[in-house]
């Protein structure tokens, strides 16, 4: 069974925590597909063309670029990985077959990598996108703007698309953008949103547990 996880960038803002994704991916059995956030990385970038005046295109193409410098690092880190980073689904799903795990970034302006996890969910017919969040689950508002967020660990996609109001401005489009869950919805993926910050969570999820959040059609 195909397994998809996407990284948030904020996992690569922490090298400790790189390193044990690293090890915990080295270990999984059958073949997983990974996406790699841009995190403070592109966060800082997109900052200055911003002020700069850049327009949204490249100031997601420099998100874009960010992500794949992290995707590029998890690669250097796994066994049997594909030794480049998928700028496409084609490029990716032509790598697919021939290697254990395929680490992708983003891959075009106008989305998050939120949506590229689904392409790839949908394309390698993953039953399940684990969402390695840089929160610990799926609250009734966002819970750092709103002290009385309520935790919810299980809801439907019509439920979250209600809760959801992801900006999509660049470094923006929080949690998952309205994109992902139109493609995660009509193939009735299930997606876990975890704490990013556990990546023994994966396992548990893996054993049939729901550590954070779990979404389902
Ligand atoms: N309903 C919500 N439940 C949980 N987190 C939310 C919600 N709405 C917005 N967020 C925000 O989404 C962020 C998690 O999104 P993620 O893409 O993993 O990280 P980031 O975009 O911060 O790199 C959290 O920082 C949280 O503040
Ligand atoms: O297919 C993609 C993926 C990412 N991005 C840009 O790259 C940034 C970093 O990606 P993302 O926000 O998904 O990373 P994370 O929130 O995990 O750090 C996004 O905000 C977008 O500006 C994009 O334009 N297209």
């Amino acid at each position: 069974m195909a397994l998809v996880i996407k990284l948030s960038g904020r996992i690569f803002d922490d090298e400790e925590l790189v390193l044990r994704y690293a090890s915990v991916i080295n270990k999984l059995p059958g073949k997983i597909g990974v996406v790699a956030g841009g995190g403070e990385l592109a966060r800082r970038y997109i900052a200055v063309a911003r002020r700069g005046g850049a327009s949204n295109t490249f100031q997601d193409l420099l998100g874009i670029y960010a992500s794949r410098l992290n995707a590029l690092l998890l690669i250097s880190l796994l066994r049997d990985a594909y030794p480049r980073v998928p700028a496409t689904l084609e490029e990716f799903l032509a790598a697919w077959g021939g290697h254990k795990v395929v680490v992708a970034g983003g891959f075009q302006p106008g989305q998050s990598t939120a949506t590229v996890a689904a392409l790839v969910a949908e394309a390698v017919g993953s039953p399940v996108l684990l969402n390695a969040a840089n929160i610990d689950a799926v609250y009734s508002d966002d819970p750092r703007r709103n002290p009385n967020a309520r935790r919810i660990p299980e809801m439907r996609y019509d439920e979250f698309e209600k809760i959801l109001h992801s900006s999509a401005l660049p470094g923006g489009y929080e949690l998952m953008d309205v994109w992902s869950l139109s493609i995660l919805r009509r193939n009735c993926i299930t997606t876990y949103v975890f704490d990013g910050r556990r990546p023994d969570h994966i396992e548990a999820i893996a054993r049939g547990e729901n550590p954070g959040s779990r979404i389902t059609c």
